[in-house]
């Protein structure tokens, strides 16, 4: 914006921040340790039509955060589409835990699908593999089990990897980014039965139908807030042609109701979304009346985006002043990058 009277924004560009009448930073600490992350930071930010959340990942730097922005701002100025759907199947997410702890988690969670965390660390099969025992004998024989990788494998140990985690379940459904790249994805899809799903080849590429184009992937996990917001999301989901799992990035309600809105809009939608992860929280920011906490391994689609409660605002509010000086500076630059290619 300008900041004197002879000085003017350049025409054709515009301060996409001028709509945000208020920011908030949030930190909530994580129950368990999930990516690497002990405590989930982020901001939410206030606009004409309510609020939105902007909550990158450390590791995106500031162009790879310029997506969760637009995510933030389509949700503080826009409308979602219509939904076809009241509620969303969704599926527990279990963490790299040990089998006990994952077998409670399946059972309270009363989901009939589980996502199972794998290769945390180098050497982990043995333990992935009584974890995804632990996880079946939860869940019963109907019960589907997918595990995410995130991109830890060589493209030999992912398919050894997931003949042995195939076997540990009595059958996967599918495998999450066994591999970093989609030429890898391809190959391991070439030499196992096991259905192969896009995660990081969608929402950190730059082509995120390049996977799609290379039949690398049988299923595409489709996550609204990396992607730049509900809207292109749904033109991603429908471009590649594939199934589609939304899955969260974390967030606190106010951005998980962005996953959920794109969940309802899909027009079909066959596997259980990632989208139970409030659980992974310790708190939230939205008063549970209207937090999007699953019942019985379903997340009700709520009528109207949810709001933040102000008492939780403050109570998640950071209590040094590095952390919101920190964000509202991560803010500012990756706003002039989104108003740059406005
Ligand atoms: O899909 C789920 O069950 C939960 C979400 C989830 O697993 C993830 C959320 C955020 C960051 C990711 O590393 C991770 C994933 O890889 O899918
Ligand atoms: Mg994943």
């Amino acid at each position: 914006m300008s900041s004197g009277s002879t000085e003017f924004p350049v025409p054709g560009k515009t301060d996409p921040l001028a709509v945000v009448e208020s920011v908030r930073v949030y930190v909530i600490p994580m129950r368990t340790r999930f990516r690497g992350i002990i405590v989930r930071e982020g901001m939410l930010l206030r606009g004409p039509s309510g609020w939105g959340e902007f909550c990158p990942f450390d590791d995106y730097g500031d162009a790879a955060s310029v997506p969760w922005l637009a995510a933030a701002l389509e949700q503080c100025t826009g409308a979602w589409p219509t939904p076809v759907r009241t509620r969303i199947p969704i599926n527990c997410t279990v963490p790299a835990v040990d089998p006990n702890t994952a077998h409670d988690i399946v059972k309270r969670s009363g989901c009939r699908t589980a996502k199972v965390k794998v290769a945390d660390h180098p050497g982990s099969l043995a333990e992935d593999q009584i974890r995804v025992e632990a996880v079946r004998d939860a869940l019963g024989q109907e019960g589907a089990i997918r595990v995410d990788a995130n991109a830890a494998w060589d493209v030999d140990t992912a398919v050894r990897h997931i003949r042995v985690l195939d076997r540990s379940a009595g059958g996967l459904e599918y495998v999450e980014q066994p591999c970093r790249t989609v030429d890898e994805l391809a190959q391991v899809r070439r030499r196992v039965d096991v259905r192969i799903a896009a995660d990081e080849s969608i929402r950190r590429a730059d082509d995120p139908l390049h996977v799609a184009r290379a039949e690398a992937a049988d299923v595409a996990v489709i996550k609204c807030l990396p992607l730049g917001g509900v809207g292109r999301a749904l033109r991603i989901a429908e471009e590649c042609g594939l199934p589609c799992v939304v899955s969260s990035a974390l967030e606190t309600s106010v951005g998980l109701a962005a996953e959920v809105a794109l969940a309802a809009a899909l027009p079909e939608l066959p596997f259980a979304c990632g989208l139970g992860t409030l659980s992974l929280l310790d708190g939230d920011v939205v008063d549970s009346a209207a937090a999007l906490t699953p019942v019985d391994g379903f997340v009700t689609v709520p009528s109207e985006p949810p709001r933040p409660d102000p008492s939780l605002l403050e109570a998640h509010a950071p209590t040094d002043p590095v952390t919101a000086t920190r964000w509202l500076a991560r803010l500012s630059r990756v706003g002039s990058l989104l108003g740059a290619r406005s």
